[in-house]
């Protein structure tokens, strides 16, 4: 299993490449069932979760092909298989998008339920509510949400809370509905806002999208599109933290300023000095940073993905900072990691209090999820010593070649493989 080696003291220095973003490729790439036209799509980051959709869409008969790295074309004209099986769902939750563009496409899906996974239960209820109100037969059944319907019928939908994915795969399987689809409560995130370009694109008829009320009006077919994927901002935003952390002057390329208002309001209270322009980010630290209490929340307030790499900066900030996850019940797994590298953090419920010190010191540590693995990074760089950050798998799923594009602003980071 591969390992990253970090030295950490080394200020960070040059220009990166933002990606595509993982949370709006995921539900794109599953978009492509909605049609029986090519689907091309650019700036698809290389990352673990996108190759397994890719394998789950080849399992239900989409072909796929990858003419130059970062465009993918996909066609459905061929589905033969209407389910998602648990060996593909169980590695990625998002594997659920495939429900609701199968269901009403086919009129007919059988996906496996994504196991609890480590950062909180996150159940699908809201999706098996939302596609139940839309007129599908659907229970769960040997550990599948079975879903049947000759064609959905649009419905006014309400979810419980604001769901990200649920409000992706309800927005899906209404394009094909019969008639007016509003769906109350909705995400606003921007990866919903490219979802439904790209879904305008291939002729549906949506509005709302990144307000909180979405109306679709469903049409009888959808046509082929290309697509630019939007930049990622939660990894626009970790370099960012690793700058904040580290001290450095780093320009970031191809990103969307205008998706990370609240993480860049946060770093500048912190003390980073940012400057944008329409599709760039610079982060300038050249101090220790202040320390800065946050609370997650869904866009366009502080977002979740982000708060265990700002956690990771409060570490070494001067002050006190109180931070309080709201949206899932589980996602502290990386606090006792960084206690073991000196990190003085105390944990009560959903919030958090860390007290910053002056310096980290560098210690074997183990990634748990996704975005703990990138905190775990960043503190491995603003620390004195080696971190070696193990199980890294998971950074795998969300970083495009992450270590290459920190050594490239002057970190010394380095992969280690060995077999497993
Ligand atoms: C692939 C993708 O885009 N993943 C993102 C998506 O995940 P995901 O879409 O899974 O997260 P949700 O927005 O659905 O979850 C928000 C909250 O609602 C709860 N919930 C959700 C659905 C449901 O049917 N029932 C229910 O109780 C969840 O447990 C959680 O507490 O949004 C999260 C919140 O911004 C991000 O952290 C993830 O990176
Ligand atoms: C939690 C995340 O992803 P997923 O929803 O795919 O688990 C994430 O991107 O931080």
């Amino acid at each position: 299993m591969d390992k990253l080696s970090i030295t950490g003291g080394k200020r960070l220095n040059g220009e990166i490449m933002v990606s595509g973003a993982k949370n709006a490729a995921l539900p794109i790439l599953c978009a492509s069932l909605l049609c029986s036209d090519d689907i091309t799509l650019h700036n698809v980051p290389a990352l673990k979760d996108i190759g397994t959709t890719l394998k789950l869409l080849q399992q239900l008969g989409v072909k796929s092909q990858q003419p130059q790295p970062g465009t993918v074309t996909l066609n459905a004209s061929q589905v033969n298989s209407l389910e998602a099986p648990y060996e593909l769902v169980k590695t990625m939750r998002a594997s659920i998008l495939v429900l609701g563009p199968l269901l009403t496409r086919f009129g007919e899906a059988r996906v496996s339920l994504p196991g609890g996974c480590a950062i909180g239960q996150r159940p699908v209820d809201q999706h098996i509510k939302g596609l139940a109100a839309l007129g599908a037969e659907i229970h769960i059944e040997h550990g599948f949400v079975v879903a049947r319907a000759k064609r959905l019928k649009g419905a006014s939908i309400r979810t419980d809370m604001v769901t990200v994915t649920g409000t992706e795969n309800l927005m899906m399987a209404a394009v094909l509905a019969e008639g007016r689809t509003v769906l109350e409560n909705a995400a606003r995130e921007p990866e919903i806002t490219d979802l439904a370009e790209l879904l305008i694109k291939m002729g549906a008829r949506i509005e709302g999208h990144g307000t909180d009320r979405i109306v679709i009006d469903g049409v009888e077919r959808l046509h082929g599109a290309s697509h630019h994927i939007v930049a990622d901002r939660i990894e626009a935003g970790t370099f960012l933290c690793a700058v904040g952390a580290a001290g450095g002057d780093i320009m970031l390329r191809q990103a969307a300023p205008d998706t990370l208002g609240a993480v860049l309001d946060k770093l500048s209270e912190a003390g980073v000095a940012i400057e944008t322009g329409p599709d760039w980010i610079r982060g300038t630290m050249n101090r220790r940073p202040d320390a800065v209490g946050f609370r997650t929340y869904e866009y366009p307030a502080f977002p979740t993905d982000m708060q265990a790499q700002l956690m990771a900066m409060n570490t070494v900030a001067q002050g006190t900072a109180v931070i309080v996850e709201n949206i899932f019940e589980n996602r502290f797994m990386h606090v006792q990691e960084l206690r073991r590298m000196g990190a003085q953090i105390d944990i009560d419920g959903p919030t958090a209090v860390v007290t910053g010190i002056e310096a980290l010191s560098g210690a074997t540590v183990m990634a748990t999820d996704l975005r703990a693995s990138a905190s775990l990074v960043i503190a491995g760089l603003a620390a004195e010593g080696t971190t070696t950050v193990e199980r890294i798998y998971h950074l795998d799923r969300g970083y495009e070649r992450m270590e290459e594009k920190l050594r490239q602003v002057g970190a010394d980071i380095v992969r280690i493989t060995e077999a497993s």
